[in-house]
């Protein structure tokens, strides 16, 4: 026993020690760079720290702000939409190298960084091993590089064309009109609306994607066989094993097999339902080729599929699973909690619904939604107030609230600007993680100004009275909310509007921009735009009457700034009661904020 310990003891100094000696040689390069630093005792994606952050964080909150305020808001993930600019502003630098044991990162809200950083594709690339999280059912175009990451967005990338948007277009409009009965029809029972918007995004997704059908109830529905007896739901298999993707990536696989552990059951049983669902869909389009039905216009199974059955260089089966999950990844919850974020911040501004409400009639007149063409109405919408509230809604809760890359065993250059405003060539040392944090570039004062006037009571980062779409008006520039709301200038095109280049990257850009970004723009306006021509969304207030309604809008606002944060994607964590009420004809919703 003494023995044990003695050596528990001798491993942990050693560690200490080479921890120790690292950070001082990281120092050392840091100084080198010239970049401001700031030093962490642990970095960002040590896993050792992901998996204690429950423990360690409620701990590290009580101590006081000059021991953690200049390391702690750039080293957990979650909490990197909350602070936004801020660690920059603390810094007083757009870009910060911070520095821990045996790892550097650079974290930037400067777009001119932003920018050159997509453009090195080959000198700063995507953190495969941060990114392999993602790989629960195999290897996919997302956590991959190099030659692999070019092969897997060939084989995906065809089949996001036109015909594919037509598609888009027409199941979100389908799915809308039961979404409208659902929230409409049912009680205000707490994540209502949040589930409804995922099993929504989840089969436009499953549906164009793969060719499958989904039930109200989240079923699977195949015309080729009968999919396989689940132990739970297509949809819930999905969710759980999405919902529980760290765990799976932190837990070693025997354990996760044979652990009595409920977290462990659940990740595991999820995990293996959806690899037999996944198999379902793959079995359901062998026999469809086999009765010889190849599709004029293939979907995104059908490519997957073909590139497996390519007798030069034949797809690998898992490489099959992994993308098929990682594109429902991407395509169900980026797409749902931006909606769900719309929502709530068109009901705390009712004056902003007001007028979108106004311009969807005025756009359609009496044409039903079923006569709505993705070639003529979609461009239409994406420049007009639909299109600049989805924008805005991107840039204050934008789903992806960093951008990793990271440099490879070689010291790779970077332009970067100086805190006086100069741009300079600067040498970023190797493995080193480069994030764009989007959250604080699309917050950063110089190019997006904030509002003057803030909700009563509404804490920081104040997102919700920064929410400002007509700032993508034409004749208003970025202005500040009130400015906009007074004008009613015309819409500009929201591709050319004159953003300075890379402050603006919600999809990200270059060679790895998003692959989905015109799918989830397609989606996004289809939906918004038959939800609201159908009805108005309200806070759920305690009673009646004008004080009871700026008391939901406060708590609402606490909870869009405090209870924001990132399990997949960024999502309220909390539930802000919404109550959705169908339209007499015309009317629009009284707006008075
Ligand atoms: C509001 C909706 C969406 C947002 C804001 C969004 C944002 C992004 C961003 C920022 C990236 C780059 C991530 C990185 O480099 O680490 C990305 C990548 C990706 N997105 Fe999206 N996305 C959305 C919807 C979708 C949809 C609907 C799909 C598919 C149907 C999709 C599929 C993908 C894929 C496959 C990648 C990986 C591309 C690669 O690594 O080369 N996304 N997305």
């Amino acid at each position: 026993m003494d023995l044990v310990i003695k050596t528990s003891i001798a491993i942990c100094a050693s560690y200490f020690l080479f921890a120790c000696l690292s950070l001082y040689q990281n120092v050392k390069t840091a100084r080198k760079t010239g970049v401001r630093y700031t030093i962490a005792p642990v970095h960002i994606s040590n896993k050792f720290w992901l998996g204690s952050q429950k423990l360690l964080l409620p701990l590290l909150d009580r101590l006081p702000d000059w021991m953690t305020k200049s390391w702690l808001p750039v080293s957990v993930y979650d909490r990197i939409w909350r602070h936004g600019f801020a660690p920059f502003a603390y810094h007083q630098s757009s870009t910060i190298l911070v520095v821990s044991p045996f790892k550097l990162a650079l974290w930037t809200s400067s777009p001119v960084a932003v920018q050159d950083m997509i453009r090195r594709r080959s000198d700063i690339v995507k953190p495969t091993e941060e990114l392999s999280v993602l790989n629960v059912h195999g290897p996919t175009v997302t956590a991959s590089e190099g030659e692999q990451a070019r092969r897997y967005r060939k084989i995906t990338t065809g089949c996001f064309s036109h015909a594919m948007f037509e598609h888009v277009w027409s199941e979100s409009i389908a799915k809308a009109d039961i979404l409208v009965r659902r929230l409409v029809g049912s009680e205000e029972m707490p994540g209502r609306v949040k589930k409804e918007l995922e099993l929504v995004t989840f089969a436009v997704v499953s549906q164009v994607c793969f060719g499958i059908s989904v039930s109200e109830e989240g079923e699977m529905i195949l015309k080729e066989h009968k999919p396989h007896m689940g132990r739970i739901s297509y949809w819930e298999s999905f969710a759980q094993s999405a919902e529980n993707m760290g765990i799976t990536f932190l837990t070693p696989k025997a354990i996760l097999k044979n652990s009595p552990f409920k977290m462990h059951k659940t990740a595991n049983i999820s995990n293996e339902e959806w690899a037999a669902y996944m198999e379902d869909m793959i079995e359901e389009k062998r026999r469809e080729r086999e009765r010889g039905k190849v599709p004029k216009t293939p979907n995104l199974l059908d490519s997957l599929y073909s590139a497996s059955i390519d007798p030069d260089e034949p797809l690998e089966h898992e490489a099959i699973l992994g993308n098929i999950w990682v594109f429902v990844l991407g395509g169900f919850h980026t797409s749902s909690n931006t909606l769900h974020f719309i929502f709530i911040l068109l009901a705390i501004h009712p004056s902003i619904q007001s007028k979108l409400q106004a311009s969807i009639d005025e756009f359609f007149k009496a044409r039903e939604p079923s006569t709505w063409t993705h070639s003529e109405d979609f461009p239409a919408f994406l420049n007009s107030h639909v299109g600049a509230v989805i924008a805005e809604t991107l840039r204050c809760f934008g789903v992806l609230p960093w951008i990793p890359k990271t440099t490879s065993a070689e010291a790779a250059p970077l332009l970067l600007e100086t805190p006086e405003g100069d741009t300079v060539t600067t040498m970023i040392p190797p493995h080193t993680l480069v994030i764009a944090d989007t959250s604080a570039v699309h917050r950063n004062p110089k190019y997006w100004p904030n509002a003057e006037k803030r909700i009563e009571g509404e804490p920081e980062p104040y997102a919700v009275s920064s929410w400002n779409p007509w700032r993508w008006l034409q004749n208003s520039g970025n202005t500040t909310t009130e400015d906009a709301l007074r004008s009613d200038g015309e819409l500009k095109s929201l591709s050319t509007s004159g953003w300075k280049p890379g402050s603006y990257i919600p999809f990200s850009d270059g060679a790895r921009a998003c692959i989905g970004k015109r799918f989830a723009q397609t989606e996004l306006c289809a939906v918004l735009a038959c939800v609201m021509r159908e009805c108005s969304v309200e806070l759920v207030t305690k009673g009646e009457g004008r004080d009871h309604w700026l008391d939901a809008r406060q708590k609402a606002a606490v909870k869009l700034n405090l209870d924001v944060g990132i399990t997949l994607a960024l999502e309220l964590k909390s539930d802000v009661p919404l109550r959705f009420s169908r339209r007499r004809h015309g009317q629009t919703i009284n707006g008075e904020d």
